[in-house]
């Protein structure tokens, strides 16, 4: 059970009772939509390893490896795969946390595939928003524990996934982590700033939103955007012992206390989903903005300076 679900039955007989019900039957229509979209990608993709899922059940937890290459930039039918997987950890009783990493060597995950909000048709803007803003939910509202294992570059949306979880442990080498939006020309969301503010402060989120500042682990390490700092290959052992201390805590009392520190973060943007949804269709396709991402595609796809 989520922890919105469960917000909802610890305040079932409280005064929030009509305000909270009505927010709940706003997330379920907002999640209906995407059921169809479920049901493509579960066809369509088939055939595609997006992500790997290592289930240790008698230890209590699953390691979720992404492996969308080159990248794992989140696209729709990513997202709405990832969605149905989160979906199914949340549902587990053997499952009481989940690792989240990256197959791919140097790379957690490179944010939003770009191309979602480069010259897209309205409808499939608005899918793929509605798909990111359920990951978001999701991961930042569930009850299990998540321990990000992030193993190479994390930036923005990618930050976004690492943020969400209960606890970071990064690799040392030359990778960045952080919400670079505004170097893309491009306004954080304001769940990404919350989820930002959350981890760091006000203070530090301020001068990283603004300046789209990317860290280097050290500097992630030194303000607290990640937890620990493991070379690569202790990684994964570290983020086990971490989930091992974790999933020794008395269950209801951990979920209990994770809910009360979340929930109003998740409560405001699941009262606004839709206007989001449409500041994001809106905000896209403005003429200065798509100037701005055909931009920094270009600076992508430069040839890289040989380092020889
Ligand atoms: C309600 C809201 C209202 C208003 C808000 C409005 C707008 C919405 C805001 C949305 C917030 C945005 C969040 C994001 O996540 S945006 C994405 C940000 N990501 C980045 O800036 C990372 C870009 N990538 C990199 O820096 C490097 O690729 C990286 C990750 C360091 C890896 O480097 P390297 O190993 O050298 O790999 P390449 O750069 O050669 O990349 C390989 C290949 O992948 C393509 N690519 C990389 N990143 C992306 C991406 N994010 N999306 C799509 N494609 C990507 C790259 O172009 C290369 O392609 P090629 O064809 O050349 O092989």
């Amino acid at each position: 059970m989520s922890i919105i679900k469960s917000a909802f039955r610890v305040l079932r007989f409280g005064s929030a009772k009509n305000q909270l019900f009505s927010l709940e039957s706003k997330t379920c229509r907002a999640f209906s939509v995407c059921n169809k979209l479920r049901q493509d990608a579960s066809d369509a993709n088939a055939s595609k390893i997006n992500f790997y899922v290592d289930e240790n059940k008698e230890k209590g937890y699953a390691i979720l490896k992404l492996n969308k290459g080159p990248v794992n930039s989140l696209n729709l039918e990513f997202l709405t795969e990832l969605n149905i997987q989160l979906e199914k950890f949340e549902e587990s009783k053997e499952i009481k946390g989940v690792i989240l990493t990256s197959s791919i060597p140097n790379i957690f995950s490179a944010g939003l595939d770009i191309m979602e909000m480069y010259q897209i048709k309205q409808d499939r803007g608005s899918q793929f928003w509605t798909a990111l803003q359920e990951t978001w939910i999701k991961l930042y509202g569930s009850n299990k524990i998540y321990i990000a294992a992030i193993n190479g570059h994390s930036p923005a949306g990618g930050c976004l996934l690492s943020i969400s979880c209960d606890y970071r442990i990064m690799s040392k080498g030359p990778y960045k982590i952080g919400l670079n939006e505004t170097l893309l020309g491009i306004k954080a969301p304001f769940w990404f700033r919350d989820t930002m503010i959350n981890t760091i402060g006000y203070r530090e989120t301020e001068k990283a939103l603004q300046l789209g500042k990317l860290y280097s682990s050290e500097e992630a390490l030194a303000v607290n955007l990640v937890d620990e700092l493991a070379d690569s290959k202790d990684l994964i052992t570290k983020a086990e012992e971490q989930m091992s201390k974790w999933c020794a805590i008395p269950t209801v009392a951990r979920e209990l206390t994770k809910s009360s520190m979340r929930r109003d973060t998740l409560s405001k943007l699941i009262a606004q989903r839709e206007a989001d949804t449409q500041s994001f269709i809106e905000f896209t396709q403005r003429d200065s903005i798509q100037k701005s991402l055909r931009m920094y595609l270009e600076s992508l796809k430069k040839p890289k300076k040989s380092s020889a």
